[in-house]
């Protein structure tokens, strides 16, 4: 028996990221998927790359039975997102994509996003859903929160040395590089071609870009005290992929023996031999991310690099490896595709 599962945003690049996972992983069958501007249309008109499969036609949220439905993926814009999942009904779990459960601090949540929260019991029963560290209470939770994509992949490169105390907690530097579909689908002037190509820019510089809150949330939380790192994104004339060059105060094969062990055992996290480090083109399409660490010419720093997809491991392979947690499959299942290279 396959699992029932609804994708709320679907007509959106991530809901179509997780129809692209769900079309080979055999234990999910998808019964309703929602649009909004574009409800009423076919997936494979909206998403020609779709086109092969038989899907359900896009329909408006209010038109869905959620009767039988196992699991929701809800791939909808912030505060969106928490007024939708707070009527569905109390059987139904669900992985959010969004924003709106990630932060445990409700004025944290009002600073950086602008308005108070109205689903304040869900928020408190939701799971941050960085999987590995997180497994148990994820395969236990009703209500799981996807991260952050930029903000997954500093933990990444992160946590371990954080929680092994090997890195000078005051001196982290995150400069990270995003490819564009990190901003969706919707239509936006400073996303056009002209705006893009030929160049990168740097934004939120200055502290102020909403993914620091979940930097601070969580770097704090493992080390029991505030850690406030310095965090610049930057935009790349590319589609998909994130590239986090983080740089830290420590011995820098310390720091490589501690993300080796703590990512040995896991399927998805890859640390690359001292010395090399990663590409956003080696884990393109795939649930991987990629951490290597290179000793910087000054003695007692070291530069940690993770790179991931924004669109897989950043968010909608993410949420499939929650997903199969939480209904009890392995935590692999439909997600060991190999990357797409060139
Ligand atoms: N893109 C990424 O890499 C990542 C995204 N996220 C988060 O995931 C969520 C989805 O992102 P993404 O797929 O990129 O976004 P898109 O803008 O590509 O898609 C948004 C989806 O939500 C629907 N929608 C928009 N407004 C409403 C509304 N008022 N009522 C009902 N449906 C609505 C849209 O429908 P329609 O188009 O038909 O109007 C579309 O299906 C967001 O919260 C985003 O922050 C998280 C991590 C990474
Ligand atoms: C390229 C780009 O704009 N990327 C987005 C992050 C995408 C993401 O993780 O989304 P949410 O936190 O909004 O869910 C940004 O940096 O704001």
């Amino acid at each position: 028996m396959t699992k029932n599962i609804v994708i709320l945003g679907a007509s959106g690049y991530t809901g179509a990221e997780l129809v692209r996972l769900l079309a080979t992983h055999g234990g999910m069958t998808i019964v309703a998927l929602s649009a909004d501007r574009k409800a009423g249309q076919a997936m494979g008109d909206v998403f020609p790359h779709l086109r092969h499969l038989d899907l359900p036609v896009l329909q408006k949220i209010e038109t869905i039975d959620f009767a039988g439905v196992d699991l929701v993926f809800c791939a909808l814009p912030h505060a969106t997102s928490q007024a939708v999942i707070k009527t569905l009904p109390a059987s139904v779990k669900v992985v959010d994509l969004s924003a709106d459960f990630r932060l445990r601090d409700m004025a944290e949540y009002e600073k950086w996003y602008g308005k108070g929260h109205d689903a304040t019991d869900l928020q408190a029963e939701a799971v941050y859903g960085l999987t590995e560290f997180y497994r148990e209470d994820i395969a236990a939770a009703r209500l799981v929160a996807g991260t952050g994509c930029n903000a997954a992949t500093g933990q990444y490169a992160l946590r371990p040395l954080i929680e092994a105390g090997v890195i000078d907690l005051d001196q982290i530097i995150i400069d990270l590089k995003t490819g564009v579909s990190g901003a969706g689908r919707s239509l936006k002037e400073n996303l056009l071609h002209a705006e893009l190509s030929e160049g990168a820019h740097a934004y939120a510089v200055g502290g102020t870009h909403r993914h620091l809150a979940e930097f601070d949330q969580e770097f704090s939380a493992i080390a029991g005290r505030p850690v406030t790192v310095q965090f610049t994104p930057h935009l790349l004339p590319a589609n998909r992929g994130i590239i986090a060059t983080v740089y830290v105060h420590g011995d820098a094969q310390q720091i490589y023996d501690t993300l080796q062990a703590a990512y040995v055992d896991e399927a998805f996290v890859e640390t690359l031999p001292m010395g090399q480090h990663p590409s956003t083109r080696h884990v393109r399409g795939s649930n991987f991310c990629h951490i290597g660490v290179v000793a910087d010419r000054i003695e007692g720093r070291a530069i940690v690099i993770a790179a991931l997809d924004n669109l897989t491991k950043g968010s909608s392979g993410q949420a499939l490896q929650n997903a199969n947690l939480m209904l009890g499959l392995p935590e692999t299942q439909g997600l060991m595709m190999a990357p797409v290279f060139p």
